[in-house]
């Protein structure tokens, strides 16, 4: 894919998570792996609804602005998962309605938020680890992200929402969705006695994932 295709990718994903209702207002953020040296990360304060490929910022990965629009207060979260994880080629953070809701209870496994009972959940994610509360932008967040970017898909940041990686934006897109869909089922399912699948039941699906 060229630049500009990556950049238009970005726009129309973003619009779709929008208008289906992934994300509202201005949370959230999009980035991509453009080569070993650039990402491509949404603007700061910018709507997923109303993005526009020529103001989507492009950033060296010390963080410095090389065209664009001033960069998501994130992004330093999204570099240092780059720089940690080098198949990591695609981030979404969203603050989804039911992946943030099940971020701020309290007693969460931080090992695993999710219990998986369903077989995509264990294929797409695998397990889903909690990152403490700190507040928007710290570097805390890049901190403990970067620290464990090599031990799993996706992260919840406690009261505050979602961070999933994907092998390209589709990937992570799609990612994303299926996280928020479990979450969502979870929710349905309480009050419910759910069977959870078994650890032989997850170990077979892992190793087919292999
Ligand atoms: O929750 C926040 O403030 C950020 O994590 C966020 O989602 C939006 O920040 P920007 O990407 O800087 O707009
Ligand atoms: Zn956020």
């Amino acid at each position: 894919m060229t630049e500009l295709e990556q950049k238009i990718q970005m726009v129309n994903l973003a619009k779709s998570l929008f208008e289906r209702g992934y994300t509202v207002g201005g949370a959230g953020n999009l980035s991509v792996r453009l080569d070993e040296n650039r990402i491509l990360v949404t603007p700061t304060g910018s709507s997923l609804g109303r993005l526009t490929a020529e103001r989507l910022s492009v950033l060296d990965m010390e963080g410095n602005v090389l065209e664009g629009d001033k960069p998501s207060k994130e992004s330093v979260f999204h570099l240092e998962m780059y720089r940690k994880d080098p198949k990591c080629n695609a981030i979404v953070h969203l603050h989804s309605t039911y992946l943030t809701a099940l971020s701020c209870l309290e007693g969460l496994d931080v090992e695993n938020a999710m219990r998986a009972f369903t077989p995509y959940y264990v294929m797409r994610i695998g397990k889903l680890q909690v990152i403490p509360y700190y507040r928007p932008g710290d570097i805390n967040i890049a901190r403990e992200l970067g620290e464990r970017a090599l031990t799993g898909k996706a992260f919840l940041l406690a009261n505050h929402g979602v961070v999933v990686k994907g092998s390209d934006l589709i990937d992570a897109v799609d990612n994303t969705e299926e996280l928020e869909e479990t979450a969502k089922l979870q929710f349905i399912l309480q009050g419910h006695k759910i069977r959870y699948l078994t650890e032989a039941e997850v170990k077979d699906l892992e190793n087919r994932g292999k």
